[in-house]
């Protein structure tokens, strides 16, 4: 999986997934931002594969990670979730794995399943150097199976550094996922898979987004068939 581009219809409600069939080729579940996650997962009898993402609020998601009892919470919920065979993949933050063992644990664990990490990194604030962004996808590319990137955009310049770190990071043989959040880094969504960016992200109805500027998943499919091969 990741080879080629991966579009991902992201939810909090496995009920979803009929609506996203035939589009998407894959879906994210927001454990941290959905109603009884357990229950849900036990209950998916969907035919996408799942990648499972339990985004503390340290990274911009809803669940509890204050403490190290609220993240050893969170890593076992995740790495519960990789027992499941739908589960096809589950992103770890590449803070969590640079400070907690436990999530170390967690992506070792997906790898001996069988299921691909993407190593995350998400700045909600702004878009930081070029050159930091080359080194952060680097980072996060070696840490597990993608290296995926979010940052957001101010302005024109911000999305042009991102759409170059992506080339950067792709003519260097890395596989990564990036994208720029906000009004001013939508366009990155369509275009960033052009310059290597092997994951887009889409909510199922653009009213239920789990990031600001998002297309639609029939959108992000259109616009990215139109500009790549996919
Ligand atoms: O990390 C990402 C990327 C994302 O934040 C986006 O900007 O599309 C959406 C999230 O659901 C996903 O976990």
């Amino acid at each position: 999986m990741f080879d080629s581009f991966t579009l991902v219809a992201a939810t909090a409600d496995l009920d979803d997934e009929p609506t996203a069939r035939g589009v998407a080729d894959l879906v994210e579940f927001r454990m941290d931002l959905a109603a009884d996650p357990v229950r849900q997962l036990a209950a998916y009898d969907g035919e996408l594969p799942l990648l499972v993402t339990n985004r503390p609020a340290w990274e911009g998601g809803e669940v509890d990670g204050s403490d190290a009892d609220a993240e050893t919470a969170r890593l076992d919920a995740l790495e519960a979730a990789l027992g499941n065979d739908a589960v096809a993949a589950v992103d770890i933050e590449l803070a969590a794995l640079r400070r907690e063992e436990r999530a170390v644990r967690v992506a070792e664990e997906a790898e001996a399943l069988g299921v691909d990490v993407v190593v995350s990194v998400h700045d909600f604030a702004g878009t930081p150097s070029e050159r930091a962004m080359v080194s952060l996808l680097s980072a996060a590319a070696s840490a597990g199976d993608v290296g995926k990137l979010a940052v957001t955009a101010e302005d024109r310049g911000d999305a042009l550094s991102l759409l170059s770190a992506t080339n950067t990071a792709d003519a260097a043989g890395e596989r990564v996922a990036t994208m720029a959040m906000g009004e001013a880094g939508r366009h990155t969504r369509a275009v960033a898979p052009v310059y290597g960016s092997k994951i887009g992200y889409a909510p199922v109805d653009a009213a239920e987004a789990t990031a600001p500027g998002q297309y639609d998943l029939a959108t992000l499919d259109e616009l990215v068939g139109e500009l790549s091969s996919r």
